[in-house]
């Protein structure tokens, strides 16, 4: 590593200083090689505990539409306490997720994931004695305060305790516990199902189990060691360095976290953290790639294609709302499965082409959803039987003359017979308000009885091109889970500097929250203006500018210390491809970056 001279400039160190660590780039450095030998099991241990912050993430947003079935009959809930119910929780942890900036700079990792174990934990408690609708509001609201903390607190602690080799397999377990929080909340809807009464107590209420194993486990664990030495507390960082390297030789990484730390403090201007990042070019623009990330991950439509599995997989002919709740966890398996895939090839691959590949396969297989979706619709079989009743003179649903256009609407449903496999007798009714597996009325109102060849179809149509949905929604699962799940996480977690670490993770959770909470609450509006098929054909012409703005803007982060990433970020935005991994950075005082052969012409 050459040394610039001069009061003028200063070295940080570069992509290109360090070797990867990986065995891909050449033979390791005697330090690599320290790490590596003392397999870090305590690390292992912090991600584990860590990640419950995950799975509680993962559980509390799948559990809920399970839990809703029965709730709703139980204490009979209009479709906007339903609506309420769902979405104070992710607007809630919305709002959390940028207060957990300040938190996380302010007090730290560790507090700020013990401060979420326990809202969480209260939470739960909250939820599983609740007497009434409001206490349950209240219930899903402190869960949601929970989750914002949580979602942006532990993918950073990871990160900043990780060995610089496993950092991308680390976090990206993160993300596989929440998608394994979504499956075992899948399981444990479909169990407590059978429960007449009180079932949605257990499945609200059990989170709390590993909301308090996180708690007490937490109490035990260290601080981070980069969050520790920004505080000035530096005997303390290098017994915890000490600790999670297994012994091995940490002086190197410890002096290289404290000259960043000071080259950080050196360079700081005035103005709050968030002012700082908007008019310091490269962490800007690792914000907007973080933000970015983030927002296309949501925007590809990963949670409507969750929550609409059921229906998907009720298309294909599966008729029992038991049964397609336990195919609903089939799905949530899946994309279980495909995210530990991720966490395989996150260190072979790296970020940039994981995130590339998915994304372009993701695309393609909303394409195929969408395809299937026209299909369906334009074989959507005709309603042959207008009843006469009178309390329907005032329904919309006597008006439609295809299944199509009245599934779509939210008040009706298709009640039809059977002919061998084509669809006869059959009327658009209105739903049942109470309980959408049943018709108000006639032949359907006793929901689907296959004895008397009566058939309730809500919110689908029957179609024979169910199979081609199927495969859509099984590509979907396999592209976007390995990479555009998890690397949005993973990446954020490690492209800012310490100084804006806490504040750049709060913004970019933020931004995945609200574009959540966004495409979740337009899902059935954009779906009634453009019907399915024009939805799905909208979200993979979103992941398609996804896959342009990944393109140009995400630079590949795997095998450097956190300390280097920031150079990577150097040159204008939209060129930051692979190639800026053989270029040397040197940072000059005022913060700018200049390439050393510009520093060099000019000695
Ligand atoms: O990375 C996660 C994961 O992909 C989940 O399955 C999804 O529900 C979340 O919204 C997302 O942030």
């Amino acid at each position: 590593m050459e040394t610039v001279s001069g009061d003028k400039r200063r070295l940080i160190r570069t992509p290109s200083d360090v070797q990867p660590i990986n065995q891909e780039h050449g033979p390791p450095t005697d330090d690599v090689r320290s790490v590596q030998r003392g397999m870090p099991c305590f690390v292992y241990i912090l991600t584990g505990f860590s990640a419950l912050g995950g799975f509680l993430f993962g559980y509390d947003t799948g559990v809920v539409s399970g839990a809703m079935l029965l709730l709703k009959k139980e204490m009979n809930l209009s479709s906007l306490w339903q609506e309420l119910l769902v979405s104070v929780t992710v607007g809630a942890a919305a709002l959390s997720a940028l207060a957990g900036g300040y938190l996380n700079g302010m007090f730290g990792r560790r507090i700020c994931i013990l401060l979420a174990s326990f809202i969480f934990c209260a939470g739960g408690i909250i939820l599983g004695v609740a007497p009434n609708k409001e206490v349950l509001l209240f219930g899903r609201l402190i869960v949601g305060l929970g989750l914002g903390v949580a979602s942006m607190t532990s993918p950073v602690y990871i990160a900043e305790v990780a060995p610089p080799h496993l950092r991308g397999q680390l976090v990206t377990i993160n993300t596989l516990f929440i998608t394994g929080g979504q499956f075992i909340a899948s399981v444990v809807d479909g169990v407590f199902s059978y429960l007449q009464h009180d079932g949605w107590r257990y499945m609200l209420g059990l989170s709390a189990v590993p909301a308090a194993l996180q708690f007490f486990g937490f109490l035990f664990l260290p601080e981070s060691p980069r969050w520790l030495l920004q505080k000035g507390e530096t005997e303390k960082a290098r017994r915890v360095l000490g600790q999670i390297r297994a012994g091995g030789n940490v002086e190197e990484e410890y002096e290289s976290i404290r000259s960043g730390i000071e080259e950080e403090r050196n360079d700081a201007g005035g103005g709050s953290v968030l002012w700082r990042m908007l008019t310091y070019a490269p962490v800007r623009r690792a914000l907007i790639v973080g933000c970015g990330l983030q927002m296309f991950q949501q925007l590809s439509g990963i949670n409507t294609v969750m929550y609409y599995s059921a229906t998907i997989l009720q298309m294909s002919g599966v008729q029992d709302d038991r049964t397609a709740i336990w195919l609903a966890s089939a799905t949530a398996f899946t994309n279980f499965l495909f995210t530990l895939l991720g966490v395989w090839l996150v260190e072979r691959v790296g970020r940039r082409k994981l995130t590339l590949g998915s994304i372009l396969g993701t695309a393609a297989s909303l394409m195929v959803l969408a395809a299937g979706f026209l299909l369906s619709a334009q074989a959507s079989p005709p309603v042959t039987f207008h009843p006469s009743d009178p309390s329907l003179h005032n329904s919309s649903c006597n008006t439609y003359g295809f299944c199509e256009s009245c599934m779509l609407d939210p008040g009706c449903g298709f009640c039809y017979g059977k002919n061998g496999t084509s669809v006869v007798e059959s009327s658009c009714l209105p739903v049942n308000a109470a309980n959408t597996e049943s018709a108000a009325m006639g032949r359907c109102s006793n929901g689907t009885q296959e004895s008397t060849g009566a058939f309730w179809a809500y919110n689908f149509c029957p179609t024979s091109y169910s199979w081609i949905v199927l495969m859509g929604l099984i590509l979907y699962l396999a592209f976007f889970a390995p990479g555009m799940g998890p690397m949005p996480w993973t990446v954020n977690s490690e492209i800012y500097p310490l100084w804006a670490r806490s504040t750049g993770n709060a913004c970019s959770a933020g931004v995945n929250w609200i574009c959540n909470v966004l495409v979740s609450l337009t899902f059935l509006h954009v779906a009634q203006y453009l019907t399915y098929y024009g939805a799905f054909f909208l979200y993979s012409g979103l992941a398609l500018l996804g896959f342009v703005f990944v393109m140009g803007c995400l630079p590949e982060t795997k095998g450097l210390r956190l300390e280097e990433i920031e150079s990577l970020f150097a040159k204008r935005l939209c060129t930051c491809g692979e190639g800026s991994q053989g270029v040397h950075y040197i940072r000059v005082k005022g913060g700018n970056y200049r390439s050393d052969e510009d520093v060099s012409d000019e000695e």
